[in-house]
C-alpha cells in the first residue's frame, strides 16, 4: 500500500541526507522516482545535504501542482513509482492535498522532508497539512542538539548574533552562520532544546552570561557553560 509519509524535525538533523540516500536506495534497484523541492540553500533546482551531496530537482512554486505534474509523466509512457519532496514545510496546503491524492490515487509513495515549525514555533503551511494527512510522521534518528547537549526540538533565527521571534516566516539561511540578510543584518538560525528557546538563550547569549559572575539567569548543573566557537 502507498504512503504519505513526513520525515520531519529540526533544521540540521538529516533530512536533506535521508531524502538522498532513499532516492540512491530505490533507484539503485530499479525504481523511477520524481525528486522536488523549493528554496534550498544551494540554489534552485538542487537538493542538498550539509554532507556534500546533492541531487538535481524540480523547483516548487506555488503554481505547481503534483498531481499534474506526476499524471503527465505517466501519460507520456514514464514511470513513476515514488516521490521524493524536500523543504516541505514550504509547500502549499493544496500541494500538499494534491500529494495525498498521488498516493491514494495513483498508489505512489511520497516521501516529505520538512522542519516542523519556524523561528517562532508555529507551523509551516506545508508542515501543518502534512501532519493533518500524513501516514505516518517520522522524527529522524539522529537528534540534533542544543549547545546543552539536549536534544535540539527548536529552531532559532539569530540576527547579528542575538535570538529573535518577530520577523518574516520566510528567510533561506544556515546553522553554521552563513545566512541570509534582512536589512542589511546577518540572519542564521540555530537549533536549541525547549528550555533554552523559551529563555531566549542561545550559544552566543550563553556565553555572554557565564562571562558576567553576578548575572546567572539559569542553573548551571542543568545549563552548563556553553563550548567556545
Ligand atoms: N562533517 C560532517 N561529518 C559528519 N556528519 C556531518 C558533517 N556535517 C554535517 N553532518 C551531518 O549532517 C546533518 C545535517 O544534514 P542535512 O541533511 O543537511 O540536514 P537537514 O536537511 O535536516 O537540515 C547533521 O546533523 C550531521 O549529522
Ligand atoms: C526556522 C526557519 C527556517 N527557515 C529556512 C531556513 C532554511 O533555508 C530552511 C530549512 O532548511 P534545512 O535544510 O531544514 O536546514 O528553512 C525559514 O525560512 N524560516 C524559519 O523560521
Amino acid at each position: 500500500m502507498a504512503e504519505l509519509v513526513f520525515f520531519s524535525g529540526t533544521m540540521d538533523c538529516g533530512k536533506s541526507t535521508l531524502a538522498l540516500q532513499m532516492d540512491h536506495n530505490q533507484s539503485a534497484r530499479g525504481r523511477v522516482g520524481l525528486i522536488f523541492t523549493k528554496l534550498d540553500r544551494m540554489g534552485e533546482s538542487v537538493l542538498s545535504s550539509r554532507l556534500g551531496l546533492s541531487t538535481p530537482a524540480h523547483e516548487v512554486g506555488d503554481d505547481l501542482d503534483f498531481w499534474e505534474v506526476v499524471v503527465e509523466h505517466l501519460t507520456h509512457g514514464a514511470r513513476v513509482d515514488y516521490l521524493i519532496c524536500d523543504e516541505a514545510q514550504f509547500y502549499t496546503a493544496a500541494q500538499v492535498e494534491q500529494l495525498a491524492r498521488v498516493v491514494d490515487e495513483l498508489g505512489i509513495d511520497v516521501n516529505c522532508f520538512g522542519i516542523t515549525a519556524d523561528f517562532r514555533t508555529e507551523l509551516f503551511p506545508g508542515s501543518k497539512r502534512l501532519f493533518e494527512l500524513a501516514d505516518r510522521v517520522q522524527v529522524l534518528q539522529v537528534p540534533a542538539l542544543c549547545w546543552c547537549g539536549e536534544r535540539a526540538t527548536h529552531n532559532a533565527r539569530i540576527i547579528d548574533g542575538v535570538m529573535v521571534v518577530e520577523g518574516e516566516q520566510v528567510v533561506v539561511g544556515d546553522t553554521s552562520g552563513e545566512g541570509g540578510v534582512i536589512d542589511e543584518a546577518h540572519v542564521e538560525y540555530e537549533v536549541l532544546c525547549r528550555r533554552h528557546y523559551m529563555r531566549r538563550m542561545n550559544s552566543h547569549a550563553a556565553r555572554l552570561a557565564s562571562a558576567t559572575p553576578d548575572v546567572l539567569p539559569f542553573d548551571l548543573d542543568v545549563c552548563p557553560v556553553p563550548p567556545r566557537g
